[in-house]
């Protein structure tokens, strides 16, 4: 199982990309804005995609053109490297 981050090396990366720990809760979060819905919304199936083969999913909120984003690991009660890893791909999937 996932244990919480202890070396915060590439969590400080993160920070610096427009990640932000959440208020109150050990997590990470970002707000994504896309061109419109559909830009948006094919992105999530994306990260979906990618989400469901690491078998670690995103929390997240969908208005029009901007998704919000909480990354957590439920089991490990905090940030992990899968969390980090996911918050990458996303990134990565969001500047193609
Ligand atoms: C049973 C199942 O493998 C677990 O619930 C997985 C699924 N996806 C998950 N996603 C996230 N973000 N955190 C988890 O702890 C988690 N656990």
């Amino acid at each position: 199982m996932a244990v919480k981050l202890t070396d915060t090396t590439e969590l400080d990366a993160l920070l610096a990309d427009g990640w932000q720990k959440t208020d109150g809760r050990d997590a990470i979060e970002k707000e994504f804005t896309f061109a419109n819905f559909i830009e948006a919304f094919g992105w999530m199936t994306r990260c979906a995609i990618h989400a469901e083969k690491m078998n670690h999913h995103p929390e997240w909120f969908n208005v029009y053109k901007q998704v919000k984003v909480v990354l957590s690991t439920h089991d490990a009660g905090g940030v992990t490297d899968l969390d980090l890893k996911l918050a990458r791909k996303m990134d990565d999937l969001a500047t193609r």
